[in-house]
This record gives C-alpha cells, sequence and structure tokens, in this order.
C-alpha cells in the first residue's frame, strides 16, 4: 500500500462498539493527511528486515529487551485511560475494551519474558536507551488528569495501531520472516489483534467528534508524537541514536 493511505488495520470500519464514523472519521482524515510519516512508522527499516529476513540479530535482541521495559510502562498509562473512560465514558462498553487491553498486555509481557529466556537476553539487566526513557516519559506526561479523555485514547489507538500494521505487514504473501520470528509478527499482526485496533480506532473517533477543536488540535498532535517517538523507537532497535 506504498503512497496511498489504508485505515488502520486494513479495514476502513469504525469498530465494534466504537461507533466511530469509519472510512469518513476524524482519524482516517489524519492518516490522509499525515500520510508520510504514518509510512515512516509502520514501515521502518527495522520492519522490513524482519519481513525480508535480513534482521540483524542483535538489533532483533535490542528491540526486545528495549520493548519490554515500554511495555511495563505502557501498562499503567493504559490504566489511566481506564480510569479517564470510567469518567467520561457513557456506557461502559469503552471500559470494556480496555480492560481487555490490559489482559491482553499482561499476555505481553510474560510473552517477553519467555522469547528473551529463547534469545539469550537478560530482561533485568537492560537499561533503557533514551529513545525510550524519551517516549516513556511522554506516556507519563499523558497520564495527568489535566489530558482529555479524546487525547488519551487517541494516543492508545496509535501506539498499538502502528505495531498492528507494522507487523502485520510481516505476514503478507511474499514475506520471507525467520521462522524464528514468525510468534513475534503473529503476536501483533493477528487479525484478532487488527479487530481490536478497529474497535479502539472507532471509540478514538467517536470521542473526537464530540470534542471541541482545541482538544481535536491536542489529539492530532499528541497522534503525531506518537508516530515520532516509533520511529525513533525502530531507529533506536537499529543501533541509530
Ligand atoms: C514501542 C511500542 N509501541 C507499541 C507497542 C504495542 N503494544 C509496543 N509493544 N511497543
Amino acid at each position: 500500500m506504498e503512497g496511498k493511505t489504508e485505515a488502520v488495520g486494513g479495514g476502513g470500519g469504525g469498530g465494534g462498539g466504537g461507533g466511530g464514523s469509519g472510512i469518513n472519521g476524524i482519524i482516517e482524515t489524519w492518516l490522509k493527511k499525515h500520510n508520510l510519516l504514518y509510512i515512516g512508522a509502520t514501515r521502518h527499516p527495522f520492519i522490513l528486515s524482519i519481513r525480508d529476513g535480513t534482521v540483524d540479530p542483535s538489533s532483533f535482541k535490542r528491540w526486545l529487551g528495549q520493548d519490554y521495559i515500554f511495555v511495563r510502562n505502557f501498562v499503567p498509562f493504559v490504566a489511566s485511560v481506564l480510569q479517564k473512560a470510567s469518567k467520561v465514558s457513557d456506557d461502559g462498553g469503552d471500559m470494556e475494551v480496555i480492560l481487555g487491553g490490559m489482559v491482553s498486555l499482561s499476555d505481553e509481557l510474560a510473552w517477553f519474558k519467555k522469547e528473551a529466556s529463547k534469545w539469550d537476553v537478560v530482561l533485568t539487566s537492560i537499561a533503557p536507551q533514551k529513545a525510550n526513557q524519551d517516549y516513556c516519559r511522554f506516556l507519563e506526561s499523558l497520564m495527568s488528569s489535566e489530558v482529555e479523555y479524546a487525547v488519551a485514547i487517541t494516543a492508545f489507538w496509535a501506539i498499538e495501531a502502528v505495531y498492528q500494521k507494522s507487523f502485520s505487514l510481516c505476514l503478507k504473501d511474499g514475506s520471507n520472516v525467520p521462522t524464528e520470528l514468525i510468534d513475534t509478527c503473529q503476536r501483533w499482526g493477528n487479525e484478532g489483534f487488527g479487530e481490536y485496533c478497529r474497535t479502539l480506532q472507532g471509540i478514538a473517533n467517536r470521542c473526537l467528534e464530540k470534542a471541541p477543536d482545541n482538544v481535536l488540535s491536542k489529539a492530532e498532535t499528541t497522534f503525531l508524537s506518537v508516530l515520532e517517538y516509533e520511529v525513533e523507537f525502530w531507529n533506536m532497535s537499529q543501533g541509530r541514536f
């Protein structure tokens, strides 16, 4: 899909339970408007090297260790999104989706531990690198009660969606992912995770449609920041600082 905008997850639907307006939602407008940066985050050379089977094992190990630290910091951020949802969302449907997301993050942490031992990566001896520290600091800033639910849920969707889009690319026909990395690609590239991301996209769209202009522009800036942090994270994984 190079050079062409595709709604995250490929469907363009607003997502069950989200109620967003799908193909014509605010997020779809942003994806078109910021397509270059979006492509930069979702078709990064690190991901392309996994897809093509040319990934440097030391880059993969670096990514693995750093991402474990990131996910540990991501959990409290998601908890803060859940707290915001409990205060503002009308029907409780958002809370169920976010809670489901927290359950899969618990699985994700267990997966990192198992994967790390397979690759001889000692998770307890890893220090976060600068790009990771910056990203985690950004997450922390979004946890403030001053940050609106529409902004926080947009960030949450974008963070999950970048991984879904990136790793699902590795599962497409013609890819040459090494056997030992297929499980990694399936973790975020599977259809269930794609559906979950479309649901988050629908929730975010619904919130953005109700949001005043100043919140909309904060959410757009936050979306762009997520894309930039994701690019830096992939760069860091490749040893490019
Ligand atoms: C950096 C990063 N971004 C997103 C994800 C998906 N939870 C992740 N594990 N790491």
